[in-house]
């Protein structure tokens, strides 16, 4: 029996409950997204979650196997029907580039048009502005292989924005570049995205550059989207443990709770307990009145305690080791393992001894709660 699915309005992306199998494996276990016009998003996750997978559903490479997919509200893929590629106003940017070696620069960026059937002149002015657009003025007369690995992706760029697509898919653009060269190619990207105002997917595995492009970013894991928020609300409310641990907040810890009051064991010793009452906006991810679940003490919610010193007003400690100091721009980023293992980062002007015993004040206002999750399917 054929599944029905709403026709979206006023949105460039919409992926309802989009499966993907390959033989017995489940790649996409369900996707569901909805992307505005002009917006960016990021797919990011661990290795193997499903992100490529889905960037090649919605560029025609893949047909599903669940689900239906639109673009401004037109089905362009289903398990009955698939929309070819070249019919579906796309620009792609690769990691490995994908420039023909035979062609010049402006030969790389013009071929689309070329293959439209437009005027010479039409061709040449349209490559001339999108090589402006991505920094390579002028650059056109080279041939690939006299670039940098940097200049070969702006090609890449250039040519995926030159046919003024409808949406452009980025799949890992800049993981073949060095880190200083992928920080700035980042930026301008995401200038270049706001200025053409062109409606864009972006996967990557890399948090900062998911955060410096895109207005909206979907974590995915196990073939599943975790959660699908801006950049803030994903650090600041993030909607599991599992999120949090994968953006690296801070230590995720095994706890209790009744109410709002949250209790964790603090040290190796059982009797050792701290209880916090938290905030009713950190519960968001708590339902009932009593739960076994995660505290998340983030990284930004911690200072250590000076030794010697006694506990001010009533703010919650931790007790913890020294794990490990690296040196940096004048101050050691420092690593405290808890009793469990996890492990929380902060910033100390001294040089602490390994292994020495700390005690951590907490800020109870930055703690969140996630109850257990159901054990998944
Ligand atoms: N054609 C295929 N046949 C069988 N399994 C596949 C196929 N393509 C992908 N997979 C599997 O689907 C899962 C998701 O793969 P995908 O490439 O989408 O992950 P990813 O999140 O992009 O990972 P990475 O960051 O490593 O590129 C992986 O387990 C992969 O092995």
């Amino acid at each position: 029996m054929q599944e029905s699915f709403h026709r979206p309005q006023g949105v460039a992306v919409s992926a309802q409950a989009l499966q993907q199998r390959f033989g017995s494996f489940h790649a996409l276990k369900g996707i569901d997204l909805e992307l505005a016009p002009g917006r960016v998003l990021a797919l990011l996750g661990p290795s193997g979650c499903g992100k490529s997978t889905l960037l090649k559903i919605l560029a025609g490479l893949n047909q599903p196997s669940g689900g239906a997919l639109y673009f401004d509200g037109k089905q362009v893929a289903s398990p009955q029907a698939c929309t070819p590629p070249q019919q579906r106003r796309l620009g792609m940017v690769f990691q490995d580039y994908a420039l023909w070696p035979h062609m010049t620069v402006a030969g790389n960026v013009g071929f689309a048009l070329r293959m439209q059937g437009l005027a010479r002149a039409q061709v040449q002015a349209r490559v001339d502005r999108a090589l402006a657009q991505v920094g390579l003025a002028g650059m056109g007369h080279r041939q690939p292989a006299e670039l940098s690995g940097g200049q070969q992706q702006r090609v890449a760029l250039a040519r995926a924005i030159v046919a003024q697509p409808a949406l452009l898919l980025f799949d890992e653009p800049l993981s073949n570049l060095d880190r200083d060269l992928r920080e700035s190619l980042c930026s301008e990207i995401g200038l270049l995205l706001r200025e053409i105002g062109t409606t864009a997917v972006y996967v990557t595995h890399d948090h900062e550059e998911a955060c410096t492009l895109a207005d909206e970013v979907a974590v995915m894991f196990s073939g599943r989207i975790g959660q699908c928020a801006s950049p803030q609300q994903l650090w600041g409310q993030p909607a599991n443990a599992e999120v949090a641990r994968f953006l690296k907040l801070g230590a995720v810890l095994p706890a209790w709770r009744e109410g709002r009051v949250v209790r964790l064991q603090t040290d190796t010793d059982a009797a050792a307990t701290m209880q916090v009452t938290l905030p009713e906006a950190n519960m968001a991810a708590a339902s009932g009145p009593s739960h076994q679940g995660q505290l998340l003490v983030p990284d930004s919610a911690i200072a250590l305690q000076q030794a010697g010193a006694t506990a001010t007003g009533d703010a919650p400690t931790l007790t913890a080791h020294i794990a490990a100091q690296q040196y940096r721009s004048g101050r050691w980023r420092t690593a405290i393992a808890l009793p469990g293992g996890e492990q929380l980062h902060t910033w100390c002007r001294e040089r602490l001894p390994l292994h020495a015993r700390v005690a951590v004040r907490v800020d109870a206002t930055q703690l969140r709660w996630f109850d257990a999750a159901p054990a998944a399917a």
